[in-house]
C-alpha cells in the first residue's frame, strides 16, 4: 500500500479547474517530483495536500489515515509537513529560537514527564541536532531574516523536519538560488532519501532528474503521466508541453 494517496482531488477557482480529479501516490521513502509548466496547478495541488486550501472533492490519505477533514496543523501532527516557495521563518527571531519553537511544537506533551531543566535540555539538543544537519550552527544567534537566501531555505527545511514528517512537501526548494546553494540543497534532499517520502515541486529539471525516483507531470490541473526519468523524457506529450526546451533529452 502506498504511504500517501491523493484521490480525485478537485479545486475550482470560478470557472477554472485548477485541480481536475487528481490521483497521486507517493511510496514509502521515495522522492517523487511533481513538474509541469507555469499555471499547471502544482501549487494548488500542494496547497490542497497540505490543507491550506479546502478541496471541492477528493480524498487525502496518509498511512491509512484519511486526512481530508483535518486542518493544516492537524495534518502536520499526522506526519505531513511542508516547506514553502518563500521561506516561512520568523524573520526577527534568531535561528535558534526558530528551531526551538519548531521542536517545541512537535514535542507537544512528549517532554511533559521530564523535569523542566531536562525538558529544556532535550529541546536544545533537538534544535542543535537540526542546526548541525542543515549546516546552520554558525548562524544560530543571528536573526533569521538577515540570513542569505540559501540559508533561509535550509532553515525552512529544518523547521519542517522538526515535525518528523513521514511525507515532506518541498515547494520549489531551489527557487532563486545560485549554483552553490542549489548544490547544497540537492545534497540535503539526497541525504533525506529513505528517511521519509518527499514530494518535490521544482522547475530545475537537472535537480528533478537527479533526485526523483518517480516524476508526475501535471498539465492543466491533470496528471498527464507518472514514471521514472526515462519514461518522462521519452513521453511525446511531455516533450510537446515543454516544447523540447526544459526536459533535457
Ligand atoms: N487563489 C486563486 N484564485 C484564482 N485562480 C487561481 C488561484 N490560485 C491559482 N489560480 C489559478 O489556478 C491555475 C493553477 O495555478 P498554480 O499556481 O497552482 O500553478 P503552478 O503550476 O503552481 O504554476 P507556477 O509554476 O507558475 O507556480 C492558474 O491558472 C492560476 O492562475
Amino acid at each position: 500500500m502506498s504511504l500517501f494517496r491523493a484521490q480525485g482531488l478537485v479545486k475550482r477557482f470560478g470557472g477554472l479547474l485548477a485541480a481536475d480529479h487528481v490521483d497521486l501516490a507517493v511510496e514509502q521513502g521515495e522522492i517523487h517530483a511533481l513538474i509541469g509548466p507555469n499555471g499547471a496547478g502544482k501549487s494548488t495541488l500542494v496547497n490542497l495536500i497540505s490543507g491550506l486550501l479546502p478541496a471541492d472533492a477528493g480524498r487525502i490519505v496518509l498511512d491509512g489515515v484519511d486526512l481530508t477533514p483535518l486542518s493544516a496543523q492537524q495534518r502536520v501532527r499526522h506526519g505531513l509537513a511542508r516547506c514553502f516557495q518563500i521561506a516561512s521563518v520568523f524573520r526577527s527571531d534568531s535561528v535558534r529560537d526558530n528551531l526551538l519553537l519548531a521542536v517545541q511544537a512537535q514535542a507537544g506533551s512528549s517532554f511533559r514527564c521530564l523535569r523542566r531543566r531536562e525538558s529544556e535540555r532535550a529541546l536544545m539538543d533537538a534544535a542543535q541536532a537540526l542546526a548541525e544537519r542543515l549546516a546552520l550552527t554558525e548562524v544560530l544567534d543571528r536573526p533569521a531574516g538577515v540570513l542569505p537566501h540559501g540559508m533561509q531555505k535550509r532553515l525552512d527545511v529544518a523547521l519542517a523536519l522538526a515535525a518528523r514528517p513521514r511525507l515532506l512537501l518541498l515547494d520549489e526548494p531551489m527557487a532563486g538560488m545560485g549554483p552553490e546553494d542549489s548544490r547544497q540543497m540537492i545534497e540535503l534532499i539526497e541525504s533525506l532519501r529513505g528517511e521519509m517520502a518527499i514530494l518535490l515541486i521544482e522547475h530545475d529539471m537537472d535537480a528533478v532528474f537527479q533526485l526523483a525516483g518517480r516524476i508526475s507531470v501535471l498539465v492543466n490541473g491533470r496528471v498527464l503521466t507518472s514514471g521514472d526519468a526515462a519514461h518522462v523524457r521519452g513521453h511525446a506529450e511531455v516533450q510537446s508541453v515543454y516544447l523540447g526546451t526544459e526536459v533535457p533529452a
